[in-house]
């Protein structure tokens, strides 16, 4: 995620906006890469979609700035041929078909028309092309608002919840079609509240909590860094005050066992050996995104980002 590569990435430096008491976005700076799966996270509220709505110009920051491509959007020329964008899967007109939607929307930003049977053919949504989006399911319209965001064919995609009412299924194809626009080297931007959805499929993330930033960076270095080791010891006592006296969190599972945090196994071995401490099992305990999502932004009601976690385990 450095400044280099930022032909078609995103940069969101300081932005801020504000309703009236209530700061929704605040001070908020992270840059997004071209060619990866970006999942932008965060709990409800946590202002993903007025983030979002920056990028494209719906929203204007009250300071700072949103830049795609090292651009404002409103900068570049043809936008919709540089930035795709899909935010409600709703806002369809009832009685326009599938068809007719696709057909105004790539009028409006002068694309050529037989765009359009070439995306119902993506999307897989040839055969209900001629029906009314009233009577779409909730899959259907997820396509049909990516559709709608291809038309252009951007090398950059902004999708606010584009899994939101998908069934296994529906993801499952939802996560392969996405991580396709980025092996194509698209830049791809990703919401979502559900973070095991993102697990699977993203290469980095940013997560966001009241407005303001948690972390950024690579899954991989964050899934990484949220490990913990358990520990099998009949030296437990000392072993819990060798490794909390360095500086490690250290939970009492049973009279022989430990589970240990900000340190890996082979750390924990070492320490016990230089105390002359005996381990008779070290195993390493990897985090789902889920759990790490909780820490980093801390349960309901938490007081502010980086709560500790509560100490359950994961199964
Ligand atoms: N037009 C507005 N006027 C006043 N407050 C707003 C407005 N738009 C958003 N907010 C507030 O800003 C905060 C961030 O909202 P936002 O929709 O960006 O969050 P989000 O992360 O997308 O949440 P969700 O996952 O629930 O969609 C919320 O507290 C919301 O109520």
């Amino acid at each position: 995620m450095d400044g280099g590569a930022l032909m078609t990435g995103i940069e969101v430096r300081g932005a801020t906006k504000r309703y009236g008491a209530l700061t929704a976005v605040d001070d908020l700076s992270f840059t997004v890469r071209e060619g990866a799966v970006t999942a932008f996270l965060g709990p409800n509220g946590a202002g993903k979609t007025t983030t979002m709505r920056m990028m494209v110009g719906h929203i204007t920051p009250t300071s700072g700035s949103v830049t795609i491509g090292g651009r404002r959007y409103r900068d570049i020329p043809r936008p919709t041929t540089v930035v795709g964008a899909a935010f409600d899967a709703g806002s369809f007109h009832p009685q326009h078909t599938a068809r007719d939607h696709l057909r105004i929307y790539a009028a409006m930003g002068g694309h050529p028309d037989a765009r359009v049977a070439e995306l119902l053919a993506l999307l897989a949504l040839t055969e209900a092309a001629g029906r009314r989006t009233a009577t779409f399911s909730t899959g259907m319209r997820q396509r049909l608002n990516l559709a709608t965001a291809l038309l252009g064919d951007p090398r950059v995609l902004l999708l606010d919840e584009p899994g939101n009412g998908l069934d296994p299924q529906g993801m499952a194809w939802l996560r392969a079609f996405l991580r396709g626009l980025a092996e194509e080297g698209r830049t791809v931007l990703v919401s979502s509240h559900a973070l095991g959805e993102m697990e699977q499929f993203a290469d980095d993330v940013v997560v966001i909590g009241r407005g303001r930033l948690v972390t950024a960076g690579p899954l991989a270095e964050l899934a990484g860094a949220a490990h913990a080791v358990l520990v099998r010891t009949p030296d437990a006592t000392g072993l819990t005050k060798t490794l909390a006296g360095a500086g490690h969190r250290v939970e009492a599972l049973g009279p022989q066992e430990l589970r240990v945090r900000g340190l890996d196994a082979a750390g924990v071995g070492d320490l016990a050996a230089l105390e002359g401490l005996r381990i008779h099992g070290l195993t390493t305990e990897h985090l789902g995104l889920e759990q790490l999502f909780l820490e980093l932004t801390g349960p309901p009601g938490a007081t502010g980002p980086g709560t500790p976690a509560d100490g359950r385990s994961t199964p």
